[in-house]
């Protein structure tokens, strides 16, 4: 990464340069043309005796000067002009004394003089010259452009390069992260599930799907709070099914979880919405029932339950399979005034039911 700043700040660098070159040779390529035009502007005068041309001579006299100036100020960035600009200094000076001491015998002449100085081989050998230095200075700033633009092909061929590298790498890691963060996503909605399927286990069974022995605990424990708030009554209906061991040693256990869950279809059957059911042991269910005026809704509700177990809960290799069922009732707070005796009294009108007969409710 630190080597594409450099190379960036490089390019910077060399572009700075290079205006630098172009305008220095457009000072060079400029000196030139003023030396010439002093000289043109003289031969004008010196052919037309007008003295209209003295004045681009002037002009042309005065940009040299200037121009050799600023030629001058860029020794700091052009070592190697040092030795060519003594000589140009020299040159020009001569050709310039030269072109006013023409024009001096011209101005004292006050006619067309054939024999002038400008004319003469000598001046035109101190132009060849002048052209020859500041040739030498353009090749200078030619050839360190070419090194220039060498050098930069090269610096933006790397960066395009670069740069192809770092978008790679910004996309692999962006598809790395959009990888992960859907793994973490499938993790945790998995997880999500597993936990939900924990909670439901936890507090389900797992054959019927009714609610489990904590469930009905932490409900009925719910269920006398809010009662003993509103001043309602829960009934409790503790359900044992009745000759239910003889199904599994007849039909063996998987039979048996049939019969189970064909006992609890028909229980469910009859149940009002209001109604919750759990299993709380092997063959035992407890019904919390609430909205009912007196113990006689509750049997008759007892009743119902009975009556739908008359029909066969499964039919085993054509053999229909029947199940009877004992129901203990107990009502709060009519009866008790705990959980934990409602609980108790529930199971011994159950008991109740079983030692007095079987299949049918008894009230607490
Ligand atoms: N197939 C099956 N049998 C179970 C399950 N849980 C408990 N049992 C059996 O259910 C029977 C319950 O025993 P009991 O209540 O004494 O049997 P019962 O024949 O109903 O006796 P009574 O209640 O006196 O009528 C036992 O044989 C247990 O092994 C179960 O999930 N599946």
């Amino acid at each position: 990464m630190s080597w594409v700043f450099f190379s960036a700040q490089s390019l910077l660098v060399l572009s700075d340069r290079k205006v630098k070159i172009a305008d220095t040779r457009y000072e060079v390529v400029k000196l030139m043309n003023t030396v010439v035009n002093a000289e043109t502007g003289l031969r004008g005068y010196l052919l037309t005796g007008s003295v209209q041309f003295l004045e681009p001579y002037n002009r042309s006299s005065k940009d040299t000067a200037l121009l050799f100036s600023q030629i001058k100020s860029r020794e700091k960035d052009f070592a190697e002009f040092t030795p060519i600009l003594i000589t140009l200094d020299q040159l020009i000076k001569e050709k310039f004394s030269a072109i006013e001491s023409t024009l001096q015998v011209q101005l004292t002449a006050g006619s067309y003089s054939p024999h002038l100085k400008f004319t003469t081989g000598a001046s035109k050998l101190l132009t060849d010259e002048i052209s020859n230095e500041v040739n030498k200075l353009d090749k200078i700033l030619r050839d360190e452009n070419d090194r220039i633009e060498v050098t930069l092909s090269l610096t933006i061929n790397r960066l395009k390069l670069a740069s192809l590298v770092v978008v790679f790498l910004i996309i692999s890691i962006l598809l790395v992260n959009y990888k992960r963060t859907i793994s973490l996503f499938e993790h945790a909605s998995s997880s999500q599930e597993l936990a939900e399927e924990f909670g439901y286990l936890a507090m389900h069974d797992a054959l019927t799907h009714l609610p489990n022995r904590r469930n009905f605990e932490q409900y009925l424990k719910k269920s006398i709070s809010q009662a003993a708030r509103s001043k309602q009554k829960v009934g409790l209906l503790y359900m044992d099914l009745d000759g239910f061991k003889l199904i599994n040693d007849q039909f063996g256990h998987d039979a048996g979880d049939d019969a189970l869950i064909g006992a609890v279809t028909k229980i469910n059957h009859v149940l009002r919405d209001s109604d919750f059911i759990a299993r709380v042991g092997g063959d035992e269910f407890a019904l919390v029932a609430h909205n009912f005026n007196d113990s006689s809704e509750l049997l008759i509700l007892a009743n119902r339950i009975i009556q739908a177990l008359k029909e066969p809960v499964i039919a085993i290799a054509g053999r229909d399979v029947f199940m009877g069922i004992s129901i203990g009732i107990a009502i709060y707070p009519d009866q008790v005034k705990s959980i934990k005796s409602l609980i108790s009294a529930a199971d011994e009108a159950m008991y109740k039911a079983k030692s007095t007969g079987k299949n049918q409710a008894v009230l607490h």
